[in-house]
């Protein structure tokens, strides 16, 4: 059922194609899942960005069509994804305002930037989807939050859930979710990076060489997050599981909590709010 809700609104779509604006990291990670798991045809893709190296690269790399104006890709799309950065809306939302009209999805990736923001300043009573991707949807295993304005139709969202889903997982929540959700699962592959970056620092002073330390953090956390999605096991049971009694990880754990290192994570994320707050402004 799914299935042909899906394909039903590819097929109304094959008139007219899907629009990037912004040609950077996000833009290409999204257009290569989608693109790599053939969830929609390449040649119907079109990107737009200020720097044209950057859309004719991508163009190159993903065999996807690069327009020279917001005006074209407009022409050519009746679903456009806002994948500049948020100090950039402002102006690409200025400019697009004289070529929009009611019938278009936009798809919006960026932080902070609210639904009735973008339709504020375009003018118009578009449909919107606003999401949270994260990195990781470069390899395949990305989590992107989403959610939608009501007038947004029960296929569009299906289709757009779909292009995520090319690349990782998707869990639609309340909009007012959305900014919180950065600290959750879209900088959140940052604090693991330094997490691991710290480990290995450490394991290389103890004589471990950086690569033999790397391959084994990385099995480490990948086997920690298949136990904790086990039916059953909490983070606090695996944590026990892991704590022999007067062994080595209570000593580690000690340290841990003597540093107050849950304290210090709800510091960072609710800080990581806060500035998705003041980028919406
Ligand atoms: N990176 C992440 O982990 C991540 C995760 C989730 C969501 N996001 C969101 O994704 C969005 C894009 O992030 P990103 O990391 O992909 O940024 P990025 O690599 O800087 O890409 C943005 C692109 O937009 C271009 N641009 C700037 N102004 C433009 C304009 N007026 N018209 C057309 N293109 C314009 C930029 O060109 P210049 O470089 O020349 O300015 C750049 O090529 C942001 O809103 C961010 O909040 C990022
Ligand atoms: N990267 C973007 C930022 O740092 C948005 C979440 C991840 O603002």
């Amino acid at each position: 059922m799914v299935y042909s809700i899906i394909y039903k609104a590819v097929f109304e779509l094959e008139e007219k194609g899907l629009g990037f604006i912004g040609a950077g990291n996000m833009a290409g990670a999204i257009i290569n899942g989608i693109v790599g798991t053939k969830t929609f045809p390449a040649q119907k893709i079109y990107v737009y960005d200020i720097n044209t190296e950057k859309s004719e690269a991508l163009k190159k790399k993903a065999g996807i069509q690069s327009v020279p104006s917001l005006d074209e890709l407009v022409k050519n799309c009746s679903i456009l994804f806002l994948a500049v950065k948020p100090q950039n809306f402002s102006e690409v939302l200025a400019d697009l305002k004289p070529f929009v009209n009611d019938r278009i999805l936009f798809v919006s990736i960026a932080a902070g930037i609210s639904t009735s923001y973008i339709t504020r300043e375009l003018g118009c009573n578009c449909p919107v989807i606003r999401t949270m991707p994260n990195t990781p949807l470069l390899v395949g295993k990305g989590a992107t939050a989403m959610c939608k304005t009501a007038n947004v139709a029960d296929e569009d969202f299906q289709l757009v859930q779909s292009l995520f889903a090319a690349c990782g997982t998707v869990t639609v929540l309340d909009e007012k979710q959305m900014n919180a959700v950065i600290s959750v699962n879209s900088s959140s592959p940052a604090y693991v990076y330094l997490f691991a970056k710290a480990m290995m620092d450490s394991a290389v002073k103890q004589g471990i060489d950086a690569a033999t330390a790397l391959e084994l953090i990385c099995q480490t956390f990948e086997g920690s997050a298949e136990m904790l999605r086990q039916p059953g096991l909490t983070p606090e049971s695996l944590i026990k599981m892991v704590s022999s009694p007067g062994g080595t990880t209570l000593k580690a754990l000690d340290v841990f909590y003597a540093h107050h290192f849950e304290g210090i994570v709800d510091e960072a994320m609710k800080a990581c709010t806060k500035r998705a707050e003041e980028l919406g402004k």
